[in-house]
C-alpha cells in the first residue's frame, strides 16, 4: 500500500517556473486572438479599455490637432487590452504544461474491450466508451478511468500520482477504481470504464486549467459585478465631466478623457483576475488534487470542519482476520469452521481474509449444498449464511447483539469483554453467532496510513476540527482517533448518519470538507460544501465528490485549503493594491487636463510632470506596465501563511494598500523623466 507522500503539495513532476520561448510565442499569439469581441466581453473593464481604444483611434484619425499624441495615447490603451490577455494566455499555457505530463500518460493507450460473449477486441482508448468492459492484464496499461467488475491486481499508479509503490485494486471494495494510463503489475482484472473519451476527471480538470470551460467562482462573480459597477460609475464621471467644464467655460479634449476614464477604472485587478483563478486551479493539480470545479477550490479556503471516514480513508483499508477468539466452552475449530461456512461467498476484503485465515488453520468445511447467503450492507452491518435450520451470522457487534436478542438468545458479559478486548487495539472486532448462541469474535486488523497525525495537527492550528465518522465499534474507533490524532470521531454510523451529521454541523454555520472513499460515503460526500473522494475509491464515491485525490491523503485537505485561501487572498490583495493606484492618476491627469484654463490647477501636479501631455502619457503607460509586472504574483500567488484571518488583512492593507498609493508616484515620475529624455 502507498505511504503518503512526504512533502506535500511539492511539485514532484511538472517543473515550476515559467515558460520557454516557443510558449510565450504562443502566449503572445493568443493575446491578440483573445481579441475577438466575444472573449473580449467576458471582462467589462477590459472591454471598456478595448473601446477606448478604437474611439481615441478615430478621434485621432478625424480630429485630433496633435496627431503623435492622438498615437501615443491610442497604441497605450491597445498594448493595455494586450497585457491584460497576455496575463490570461500565460496562465492557460502554464496549466497546458501542467496538464501535459499527465495527459502524457494516457497517449496511445489501447484497450481489450469485451463484447458479451465474451470475445475481445483491440481497440484505441479514444473509442472506449462509458459501459465498456476491457479486460487488462500484468504488464498492461489501464487504458481508461473506470472501476474494476471483476478480480483484483496491483497497479502501478506512478505515471499519474508520482507514487511508485504498488497499490491494491479489488473488485466489490471501496477500493475498487482503476485511472488510465497505470499499469498492472500482476493478475488480471475487468474494467467498467467510467467516462466517455475526453469526459474523464484528468480530462475535466485539463479543460479546468487551460482556461477552455473555466466558469468563474461565486466570489469572483461578485468582484466582477463590482468591477463593473466602479467602470459604470467612472464612465458616468466622465461622461459629465466636459459638461460641467463647460459651465465654467472649460474645453476638455476628448482624448484626455479617455485617458482619465482609462486611469480610474480597475484595470489591473481586471486584466488579471482570469489569470488568477487559473492559477489556482494549477496549483491544485500540482498537490495531485482533480477539482471538477474552480469553485470548489475556492470554498475549501474557508472549511473549517473535516469530516473523515475512518476505513480506506485514515487506515488502508484493507482489514485482514487476524485471530478467532472463541468464548468460553466453545471450541476454537467450532468458531473457526462457522466463521469460515459464513463468509465463503462474502466478496468484501474481510469476508475473503477470514477464508484464507480458516483454510491456514486448516477449517475443511465445504461449500454447502443448498445455502442462502446473506451479503454484507453497510445498513445492516453484517453479513452470514443459512444452511438448513442453521443459521450463521457474523458482524458489529452492536449488530449480532441486536440480531442475538431478537431471537431470544443473551449477551454475555464475557462477549462484551472479548470486544473490548479486540477493539482496544485499534482492530475491528467480528462477533459470529451461530443462530441465538453467540460463538466467539474474529479480529480483523487494519493499519493508519503514515504521518497523518503531524498534518491534523496542522489543519487544528488553521482553526480546522477533523471528525473521524465510521461504521465501527466505538472502541475501534477511539483508538484509531487516538493513532490517527483528530479531534473527535462518530462510531457505528450508518452512511445516513454521515449525511446527518453533515447536515447538522452546516445548519449550525459550518462550512464542511469531508473525506471518503466507499459507496456509503457518497451521499455524505455530495453534502458536504468540499467533497473529497479517495482515487483509489469506488466510482459513486468519485461521483459524488467534487474532486478526486490522486494521492488517497485523508490530510490532502491542507493542501487545497491553502490553494483556496491563497487564491482569495491574492484576489484580494490586488484588487486592493489596484483600486489604491487611483490615487497618483488623480494627481497626475487632472492637473494636465485643465492645465490650459486653470493655472491653479498646476499645483496639484506633485510630481512636477513635464508637461501635460506627457503627464497622461506616463499615468497610461504606468497603468499598462503594471499588468504584465503583477503576472508572476498573480500566478504564483500572494505568500499566505497560517495566520488569522484579521493578522493577514491588516499585513495585506499594509503592502497592497499603501503600496498601491506610493508605487505609481514613482513609477510614473520614472515614465516622464524617460519620456522626457526621448524628446516627448
Ligand atoms: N464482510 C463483513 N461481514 C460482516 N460484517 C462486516 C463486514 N465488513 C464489515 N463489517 C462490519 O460492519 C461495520 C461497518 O462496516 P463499513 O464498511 O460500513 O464501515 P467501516 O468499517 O467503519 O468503514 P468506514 O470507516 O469506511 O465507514 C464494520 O465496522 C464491521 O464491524
Ligand atoms: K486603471
Ligand atoms: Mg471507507
Amino acid at each position: 500500500m502507498t505511504d503518503l507522500p512526504l512533502h506535500l503539495g511539492a511539485a514532484r513532476r511538472h517543473p515550476a517556473g515559467g515558460l520557454d520561448a516557443a510558449g510565450l510565442r504562443a502566449a503572445i499569439a493568443e493575446s491578440f486572438r483573445k481579441l475577438a469581441p466575444r472573449q473580449a466581453m467576458r471582462s467589462p473593464v477590459m472591454a471598456v479599455v478595448l473601446l477606448g481604444t478604437l474611439l481615441s483611434a478615430l478621434i485621432t484619425i478625424a480630429a485630433s490637432a496633435d496627431k503623435a499624441f492622438g498615437i501615443a495615447v491610442t497604441a497605450t490603451l491597445f498594448v493595455t487590452v494586450l497585457f491584460a490577455n497576455f496575463a490570461e494566455a500565460v496562465a492557460e499555457a502554464r496549466g497546458r504544461g501542467q496538464a501535459a505530463s499527465l495527459r502524457a500518460a494516457r497517449r496511445d493507450l489501447v484497450g481489450r474491450r469485451l463484447d458479451d460473449a465474451g470475445n475481445e477486441t483491440r481497440v484505441a482508448a479514444s473509442e472506449l466508451r462509458a459501459g465498456d468492459r476491457v479486460l487488462v492484464s500484468a504488464g498492461e496499461f489501464v487504458p481508461a478511468d473506470g472501476e474494476i467488475e471483476r478480480g483484483v491486481a496491483t497497479i502501478n499508479e506512478a505515471a499519474v500520482t508520482g507514487e511508485s509503490a504498488p497499490v491494491l485494486r479489488e473488485a466489490g471494495t471501496d477500493r475498487s477504481g482503476v485511472i488510465g494510463g497505470t499499469k498492472v503489475l500482476s493478475d488480471e482484472i475487468v474494467v467498467r470504464v467510467s467516462a466517455e473519451p475526453g469526459g474523464s476527471f484528468l480530462d475535466r480538470m485539463i479543460a479546468l486549467v487551460e482556461g477552455a470551460n473555466r466558469q468563474k467562482t461565486p466570489n469572483e462573480i461578485a468582484l466582477t459585478m463590482l468591477l463593473a459597477a466602479m467602470t459604470l460609475t467612472f464612465l458616468v464621471v466622465c461622461v459629465t465631466l466636459p459638461f460641467l467644464a463647460g459651465f465654467v467655460g472649460v474645453k476638455l479634449d476628448p482624448l484626455l478623457l479617455i485617458a482619465l476614464l482609462v486611469c480610474l477604472i480597475p484595470t489591473t485587478i481586471g486584466g488579471l483576475l482570469p489569470a488568477i483563478g487559473i492559477a489556482g486551479m494549477n496549483r491544485a493539480l500540482k498537490a495531485n488534487v482533480l477539482a471538477k470545479s474552480g469553485k470548489a477550490v475556492e470554498v475549501a479556503g474557508d472549511v473549517d470542519v473535516l469530516l473523515l471516514d475512518k476505513t480506506g480513508t485514515i487506515t488502508h483499508g484493507d482489514r485482514q482476520a487476524t485471530a478467532f477468539h472463541p468464548l468460553g466452552g466453545i471450541d476454537r475449530e467450532q468458531l473457526r469452521d462457522a466463521a469460515l461456512l459464513s463468509s465463503l461467498a462474502d466478496p468484501t476484503p474481510e469476508g475473503k481474509s477470514i477464508v484464507r485465515l480458516a483454510r491456514e488453520l486448516r477449517s475443511r468445511v465445504e461449500d454447502p449444498q443448498q445455502a442462502t447467503f446473506v451479503s454484507f450492507s453497510a445498513q445492516t452491518r453484517m453479513s452470514g449464511v443459512d444452511v438448513g435450520a442453521r443459521s450463521i451470522r457474523k458482524g458489529a457487534s452492536d449488530a449480532i447483539a441486536r440480531h442475538v436478542r431478537a431471537l431470544g438468545g443473551v449477551v454475555s458479559p464475557e462477549l462484551d469483554a472479548r470486544v473490548e478486548q479486540v477493539a482496544r487495539g485499534g482492530a475491528t472486532p467480528l462477533v459470529v453467532a451461530d443462530g441465538k448462541h453467540v460463538l466467539g469474535v474474529i479480529e480483523l486488523s487494519d493499519v493508519v496510513k503514515h504521518g497523518v497525525k503531524e498534518r491534523f495537527a496542522r489543519l487544528r492550528e488553521m482553526g480546522i476540527r477533523t471528525v473521524m465518522i465510521t461504521g465501527d465499534n466505538p472502541l475501534t474507533a477511539a483508538a484509531i482517533a487516538a493513532e490517527a490524532g483528530v479531534d473527535d470521531f462518530i462510531a457505528e454510523a450508518r452512511p445516513e448518519d454521515k449525511l446527518a451529521r453533515i447536515r447538522a454541523e452546516q445548519a449550525a454555520g459550518h462550512l464542511i470538507a469531508m473525506v471518503g472513499d466507499g459507496t456509503n460515503d457518497a451521499p455524505a460526500l455530495a453534502q458536504a460544501d468540499v467533497g473529497v473522494a479517495m482515487n483509489s475509491g469506488t466510482q459513486a464515491a468519485k461521483e459524488a465528490g467534487n474532486m478526486v485525490d490522486l494521492d488517497n491523503d485523508p490530510a490532502k485537505l491542507l493542501a487545497v485549503v491553502e490553494v483556496g485561501k491563497q487564491q482569495l487572498i491574492t484576489r484580494g490583495a490586488l484588487t486592493t493594491f489596484s483600486l489604491a493606484n487611483d490615487v497618483s492618476k488623480y494627481f497626475a491627469i487632472l492637473p494636465a487636463m485643465f492645465a490650459a484654463a486653470l493655472p491653479s490647477m498646476a499645483s496639484l501636479n506633485v510630481m512636477r510632470l513635464a508637461s501635460p501631455n506627457s503627464a497622461v502619457l506616463s499615468a497610461l503607460v504606468f497603468n499598462a506596465l503594471i499588468i504584465p509586472a503583477l503576472i508572476p504574483l498573480a500566478l504564483k500567488g500572494v505568500r499566505f501563511k497560517p495566520a488569522s484571518a484579521v493578522a493577514l488583512l491588516r499585513r495585506n492593507m499594509l503592502v497592497y494598500g499603501l503600496g498601491g498609493v506610493l508605487l505609481p508616484f514613482v513609477g510614473i515620475k520614472a515614465i516622464d523623466l524617460l519620456l522626457a529624455a526621448i524628446g516627448v
